[in-house]
């Protein structure tokens, strides 16, 4: 029987300000068989000729980890705003409830490299559409995008797809 992986999630009013239903991942996170099945989950519905999975900052981290070695790849990390070591590529954007950078090595993408973009949610897309931009700019093809969440109400995911990306997410909160 597969795990109901919604109840796992937390909603928690006015976080990170006022209006703001944030899903909180932890609840899911602690939870071992939780965790792993949302791992197999984003697996099995991915594309499996994949060079590198990119795990957008931070908790895309977390599934990017999870998600590479099953798929015999490896983790591509895209980071916030000067938390990269050696020269680095960025580009900035808006997010739900604020503004963002991020940044990969320069380089750190070999040229035609398929890469999966994973991160734990899509909101309004804005990080996700960032992350690809960046990851075309240094020679990457964008394969496919997966999220454990979406919140459909802010059109992120839909747009993603207007691009002519193949999208995956395992758990939708709309109009809630
Ligand atoms: O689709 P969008 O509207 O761009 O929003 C989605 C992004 O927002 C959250 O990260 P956040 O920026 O809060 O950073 P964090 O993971 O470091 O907490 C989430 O993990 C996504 O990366
Ligand atoms: N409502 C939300 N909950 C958790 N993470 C988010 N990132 C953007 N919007 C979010």
């Amino acid at each position: 029987m597969s795990i109901d992986l919604k109840s796992l999630i937390r909603t928690i009013p006015d976080y990170p300000k006022p209006g703001i239903r944030f899903r909180d991942i932890s609840t899911l996170l602690t939870d071992a068989a939780g965790f792993t099945e949302a791992i197999e989950r984003m697996v099995s519905g991915a594309p499996h000729d994949i060079d590198l999975v990119a795990g957008i900052e931070a908790r895309g981290f977390l599934f990017a980890g999870g998600i590479a070695p099953k798929l015999s790849a490896g983790v591509l990390m895209l980071r916030k705003a000067g938390k990269l070591p050696g020269p680095a590529m960025g580009t900035d954007y808006a997010l739900e409830y604020g503004a963002d950078r991020l940044e990969m090595h320069e380089g750190a993408v070999p040229r035609g490299a398929r890469v999966l973009l994973v991160d734990d949610l899509i909101a309004t897309g804005g990080t996700a559409i960032a992350a690809t931009k960046l990851i075309e700019q240094a020679g990457g093809v964008c394969a496919g995008a997966s999220f454990l969440i979406d919140l459909p109400d802010l059109g992120g995911a839909a747009r993603l797809r207007d691009s002519g990306l193949r999208v995956q997410s395992l758990i939708d909160f709309e109009g809630e």
